[in-house]
């Protein structure tokens, strides 16, 4: 494939030097060499395809990097990507050393704003606008965001108040909306309806036909009907975003470029809060991700465009994220008080089938995971039994739910936490490594770390019957092997188990990191223990293994700082016991994206790393040989 015209824009400045009848055709180079690309390194494909015209106009309209863009979520940002510079870096998107998935400030100038989770860029946006004022620069400030992310209650904190003036100074903020009627899944919520209908235009033409009467016989009206014609937009009184104090546009086609670049040349020169609708097609030039935009949401690897995704020749091993959705059908076939609720993540929490099944207790409530916790406290206050099925990444966003309307009232809400640890290609804003420390530190809360899938399914089970709030943990993809028992038996509450009797040194393992564990267990002749639970924490076995060991090993797949293995050194100096003790986990960094196997070895919690950590402390010769674990 070639693309004359791309291959010949290293940064935005030669973009906007290319003339204007020109652009349509270099849009068409993006789209084909953003499609080609994905398929070879996969990653977010729907999104991108998406904003491939909106991305042109505004690198063509806006004096980028001097003003400001700022991409919600950024998982759409690969055009962004190819015409800052990054065009040939593309090969190595998400992979170790390569690019990012998502703008990163480190990675290049014209990334205003780092992103990944949704719903700040009107926030980041408004804040830089204000600076701008403030130090009397006149640069502009665009926060892009999709449907989805304004279902955020922060996308709606920053209207509220970018919307009005602060000490008489306004920010010259333009919020575009893309709309594509897409989250992941199908949209939920009545923002979406909104949305609907001012796309359908009953505002629209209520609008129209109020301006028309109005001005029906003056000069006018013949301007109004002009002005409709050519903006094919409209000014729609009183929608909810001119209440929030912002000037009101669209909706517009937003893969027309002649839409687009006069509508954002007329905003561009505005000042004030303003407000740009634009309706998208997710997928857009690439059939079979129109026709099926939740499944080309993301590519998870290679695909031939021509064929598109295709199931793999070899059944992929079961995930955890399968083993959950299969305990939550069981369970809620075998328990009514039982309902799921998911935060927009339908798919990559594994409800398809439960929501399918059943409809009235599965609860989508959009990009909202603080609303999502509240709402499930309420649900258990009238003697429901919600699982709340979240990444342990997004789960951060309703910190405060957790403790305050779950843990004080210490009510019964099971937190399935899937993402938990490194996740790879997603990185440092998606992973999961924080979760046992501040999950752990609540009263009330337990923290589950099953160590494969069998584990994970009687984990789950066990949460579900305790009569409190429970966390359990559970990496991205596929674990040990280990068929989950279709009989779901609650495992002894607090209790861990020795898996293999050793000397002198005992390693204690919670989650997934059992495995190589007991790899090393075997080399180094050490003993094993599969905790299970962080909290309550099985502190007699803490203690057995202290007094007949000379060392104590801890690991685990979140930060070491406050997590699982804090908990151990707390209970051996609760218990006044002094026992030498080395807490392996990830480091106090965040970890960049990368190949999820390759980024475990690089942070020393593969066998290898586990054992040559070990070793370096405590050499391979036991010092003092004591009686082995009894
Ligand atoms: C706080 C947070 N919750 C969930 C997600 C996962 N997520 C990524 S993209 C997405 C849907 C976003 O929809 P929209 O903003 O409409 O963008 P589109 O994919 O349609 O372009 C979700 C739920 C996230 N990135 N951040
Ligand atoms: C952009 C975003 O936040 C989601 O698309 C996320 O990348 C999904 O992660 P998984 O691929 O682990 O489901
Ligand atoms: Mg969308």
């Amino acid at each position: 494939m070639d693309f004359p015209l791309l291959s010949a824009i290293d940064s935005p400045a030669d973009l906007r030097r290319l003339p204007r009848g020109e652009l349509k055709k270099l849009a068409d180079e993006v789209r084909a060499y953003v499609l080609d690309s994905v398929s070879k390194t996969g990653g977010h494909l729907g999104s991108n395809l998406g904003t491939v015209e909106l991305t042109v106009a505004l690198h063509y309209v806006y004096n980028t990097p001097e003003d400001r863009l700022v991409w919600d979520v950024g998982h759409q940002t690969y055009p962004h990507k190819v015409l800052t510079g990054r065009r040939d870096r593309m090969p190595g998107l998400r992979q170790l050393g390569g690019i990012s998935g998502f703008p990163r400030r480190d990675e290049s100038v014209y990334d205003t704003f780092g992103t990944g989770h949704s719903s700040t860029s009107i926030s980041a946006a408004h804040g830089m606008a204000m600076a701008a004022k403030l130090k009397g620069e006149d640069r502009k400030a665009v926060a892009i965001i999709g449907d989805g992310s304004m279902t955020a209650g922060m996308a709606f904190e920053a209207l509220n108040n970018a919307g009005v003036a602060h000490g008489g100074l306004l920010g010259d903020v333009l919020v575009i909306l893309n709309d594509n009627d897409m989250s992941i899944s199908p949209p939920v919520g009545a923002l979406n309806k909104y949305l609907a209908r001012l796309m359908s235009g009953s505002f629209y033409t209520a609008a129209r036909e109020g301006a028309k009467s109005v001005l029906k016989n003056t000069p006018l009206y013949e301007f109004a009907r002009k002005f409709e014609e050519h903006t094919k937009g409209m000014v729609v009184p009183g929608t909810i975003f001119e209440e929030f104090g912002f000037n009101y546009v669209g909706p517009i086609d937003g893969h027309d470029l002649d839409s687009l670049i006069p509508t954002l040349e007329n905003l561009r020169d505005k000042r004030g809060p303003q407000f740009l609708h634009i309706v998208t097609k997710k997928g857009a030039g690439y059939k079979l991700a129109e026709n099926d935009p939740v499944k080309y949401h993301a590519a998870s690897g290679k695909f031939d465009p021509a064929v598109g995704f295709v199931k793999p020749a070899t059944p992929p091993k079961t995930t955890f994220t399968q083993v959950f959705g299969e305990w939550l059908c069981d369970m809620a076939e075998a328990d009514a008080r039982l309902v799921g609720i998911t935060p927009a993540m339908r798919e990559g929490s594994g409800m398809v089938e439960f929501h399918k099944r059943f409809p009235q207790r599965y609860h989508d409530v959009g990009i909202a995971e603080q609303h999502s916790v509240t709402f499930a406290a309420g649900m258990a206050c009238e003697g429901l039994k919600p699982v709340v099925a979240i990444y342990s990444t997004f789960l951060q966003r309703a910190y405060d739910q957790m403790v305050h309307d779950v843990a004080i009232q210490n009510l019964p809400v099971l937190f399935a936490l899937d993402r938990a640890g490194l996740v790879g290609a997603d990185g440092a804003t998606h992973a999961g490594n924080y979760d046992i420390a501040f999950t752990r530190c609540i009263p009330n809360m337990a923290v589950l770390t099953p160590a494969d899938e069998d584990e994970c399914r009687q984990a789950l089970y066990t949460g579900f019957m305790h009569d409190g709030p429970v966390t359990v943990r559970y990496p991205r993809g596929a674990g040990a092997g280990v068929v989950p028992v279709k009989a779901m038996t609650a495992q002894p509450w607090g209790k861990g188990e020795v898996r293999r009797h050793g000397q002198r040194i005992a390693i204690l393992a919670f989650g997934t990191l059992l495995y190589p564990a007991l790899e090393v267990g075997e080399r180094l002749g050490a003993t094993v223990a599969n905790m299970r639970f962080v909290k309550p924490l099985d502190a007699e076995l803490v203690a057995e293994l202290a007094r007949t060991h000379e060392a104590l090993v801890t690991v685990e797949d979140g930060c070491i700082m406050g997590g699982a293995g804090s908990a151990v050194t707390e209970a051996l100096n609760a218990a006044g016991l002094t026992v030498p003790v080395l807490q392996l986990g990830l480091p106090d960094e965040f970890v960049e994206h990368g190949d999820p196997v390759k980024l475990m070895s690089l942070c020393g919690l593969d066998a290898a790393g586990i054992e040559a950590s070990i070793v370096k402390r405590f050499g391979t010769k036991p010092t003092v040989v004591r009686a082995a674990a009894r």
